[in-house]
């Protein structure tokens, strides 16, 4: 078949001229990321040999060639290889999720070094020390292969061609040396050598230059840990995660008896772009005896720690092992609950021993570290303990024993209240009482913070109390006198019935400034969870809940007086009430249900004032 030339993509053509006019100091990153790729294409092809016998798998490699004198770097693999749309779809466009949005952030960033650290960048950081990259390829089982070549100009031609060994062999046309531009000789052996002992050590194949294996292939998590460098983990930990950036903090932990395993993990400092999308993926990777058997292993780990990245070795599984079967295996539900045991205590004794790093871990995962507060009551107590809120009592976040040590005499709940950011919590009438009897509240602004507090009764025996529900009854309270309940008692029954959207009207002493607020009973469901389920397509039947009117407050008492005086069927004093309603609606961020008629009824009002 005859050439044919094709168009990068958009976004790939944009990631192209970053790295043509090379943005990164570090060009040696090129070579580990060709090997990278043909570790995962040993990977597959080692995995489908499993399934299927035809295919050889006795002398996985991967070969590196140098020529000096053409100025050529080949690296050449003997795994799973690529058909002709695979070419096409996985070199000619970037498919990862992520990668467009951090090409968009980067344009408008200064610094774009530091961005692009956010993923990797892969196949196309060849093109930091190439003018030419050919490709030659066969997919295990097929019968041609397929010749691909670019100078990285927005275009790449494409063949189809015989006689192509199985896998895939990348040739580099080198760039002139440049050493000020960190440029090396990437022809020169002694660097190549160097390269991959700094940075591909521990694959699991052999990478050859002639006769000579340059890699150790030794797996880090079977070395003791005295003799693996700090060096050699970042490199394991980019080598799986993709993530340029450092980990926070390494994880290693060995079980030995009737079911062995190892296990080396990584707790991230910035979580992905798709942490939060329904099937995000999962970071651990499960390995038999040293092989590797898949990623995205969601058995592993909880899906509360699903950022977690790292890989567990078990030495009684079959290499054949399905996801099905791990599901029900118990050996590995075991496993899970170790490891998430052993993370959360990794994180408490950061919090202790390193409370900047505590701060980063908790800013970037702390959000998906409490859905665990949903559903997994063995790590409840675990993750409450390493968990830390907003918090009225200052800027910085809380701890729960933090806020327990600080509760006033007489206090026995943990007050909080949920909302949509800090600024509207603050702002709301709930807080007023709190605030002018300097009660620490929890200003819980997460999503998930309004659906843990639902399955979560206390901490270390102190109950949370929202001041949004129910009624309150602060230790220090007065309670409304059995004489001014008397005096509001008919003014209350008419607003009941008046105000269809209220399931109760009563007295409070909540407020000190506001006139009226709206709170929850004890089960209904709060307004922004109302808000999420009604933007998640749920049906909902109205959702009522309690005026609560202050009664030092003029309008009230003006109210109640009006009332006595003029009785219920004045029409001025039922638009009194609709107005007292909407302004607590309106005063805790709440949507009014016909705006129109509020702003109606408030301007024929406000007319008379001037
Ligand atoms: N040597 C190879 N053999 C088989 N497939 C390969 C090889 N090199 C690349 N590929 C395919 O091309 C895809 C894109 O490679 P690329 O290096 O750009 O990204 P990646 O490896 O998926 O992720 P990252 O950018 O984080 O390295 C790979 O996912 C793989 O499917």
């Amino acid at each position: 078949m005859s050439t044919e030339t094709l168009e990068f993509q958009a976004e790939a053509r944009q990631l192209l001229q970053l790295m043509v006019h090379s943005i990164y100091s570090n060009k040696d990153i090129f070579l580990r990321e060709l090997i990278s790729n043909a570790s995962d294409a040993l990977d597959k092809r080692r995995l489908a040999g499993l399934k299927d016998d035809r295919l050889r798998t006795d002398d996985l490699h991967v070969d590196i060639a140098a020529d000096k004198d053409a100025r050529t770097l080949t690296v050449r693999d003997n795994g799973i290889g690529m058909s002709r749309d695979d070419v096409v779809g996985l070199i000619g466009t970037i498919a990862r999720s992520g990668t467009a949005e951090t090409l968009r952030r980067l344009r408008e960033n200064k610094e774009p070094a530091e961005l692009i650290g956010q993923f990797g960048v892969g196949f196309y950081s060849v093109f930091m020390v190439a003018d030419k990259v050919s490709l030659l390829t066969r997919k295990a089982g097929e019968e041609t292969g397929v010749r691909w070549e670019s100078d990285g100009d927005g275009t790449y031609t494409i063949e189809t061609v015989e006689d192509v060994p199985e896998g895939t062999s990348v040739t580099v046309h080198l760039r002139p040396a440049d050493e000020e531009d960190a440029l090396h000789d990437y022809a020169d052996e002694w660097k190549i050598r160097e390269i991959v002992k700094r940075y591909s050590d521990f694959i699991s194949y052999p990478i050859r230059m002639g006769d000579e294996t340059l890699n150790s292939m030794k797996a880090l998590w079977a070395r003791p840990r005295s003799e693996v460098k700090d060096e050699e983990y970042r490199e394991f930990y980019r080598h799986i995660s993709h993530d340029w950036s450092e980990p926070l903090d390494i994880i290693r932990m060995r079980a030995e008896g009737t079911f062995e395993y190892e296990a080396l993990l990584f707790l991230p400092a910035r979580a992905p772009h798709d942490l939060f999308q329904r099937d995000a993926r999962h970071g651990v990777q499960l390995y038999v005896k040293r092989v590797f058997i898949m990623d995205d292993s969601r058995e592993l780990l909880p899906d509360h720690l699903r950022f977690v990245k790292g890989v567990v070795d078990a030495a009684d599984l079959s290499l054949n092992i399905s996801r099905e079967i791990l599901q029900q295996d118990r050996h590995i539900q075991m496993i899970r609950r170790r490891l998430a045991k052993k993370v959360l205590s990794t994180v408490k004794d950061l919090m202790r021993n390193d409370p900047e790093k505590y701060r980063t871990f908790w800013r970037e995962f702390g959000r998906v570290v409490k859905e665990g507060l949903l559903g997994a009551p063995e790590d409840h107590k675990a993750i409450l303990d390493i968990a830390s809120f907003a918090s009225t009592a200052g800027e910085e976040p809380t701890t729960l024993s933090e806020y327990v040590a600080r509760m006033k005499d007489g206090q026995d709940k943990i007050y909080f209240m949920t909302g949509e950011s800090r600024a509207q919590i603050e702002n709301s009438p709930h807080m007023e009482a709190f605030r002018a009897k300097e009660y620490e509240v929890l200003l819980l602004t997460d999503p998930v913070d309004e659906i843990w507090v639902e399955a979560v009764r206390d901490f270390e025996g102190k109950e949370f109390q929202s001041v949004a529900r129910g009624a309150v009854d602060l230790p220090s309270g007065e309670e409304v006198s059995q004489e001014r309940s008397g005096a509001y008692a008919a003014l209350l029954t008419w607003l009941n019935e008046t105000l269809d959207d209220v399931k109760d009207v009563r007295l409070t002493t909540r407020l000190t400034s506001s006139p009226a607020c709206l709170v929850n009973d004890a089960e209904g469901l709060t307004p922004t969870l109302e808000k999420m389920y009604r933007a998640m397509g749920q049906e909902l039947p109205p959702v009522k809940r309690v005026l609560e009117l202050n009664p030092e407050h003029p309008l009230v008492s003006g109210l109640n007086t009006a009332f006595e005086q003029r009785g219920a069927q004045d029409a001025e004093l039922t638009e009194t009430a609709e107005l007292l309603y909407g302004t607590a609606l309106l005063a805790e961020g709440g949507d009014l249900s016909d705006p129109a008629r509020f702003a109606k009824l408030l301007a024929d009002r406000l007319a008379r004032t001037v």
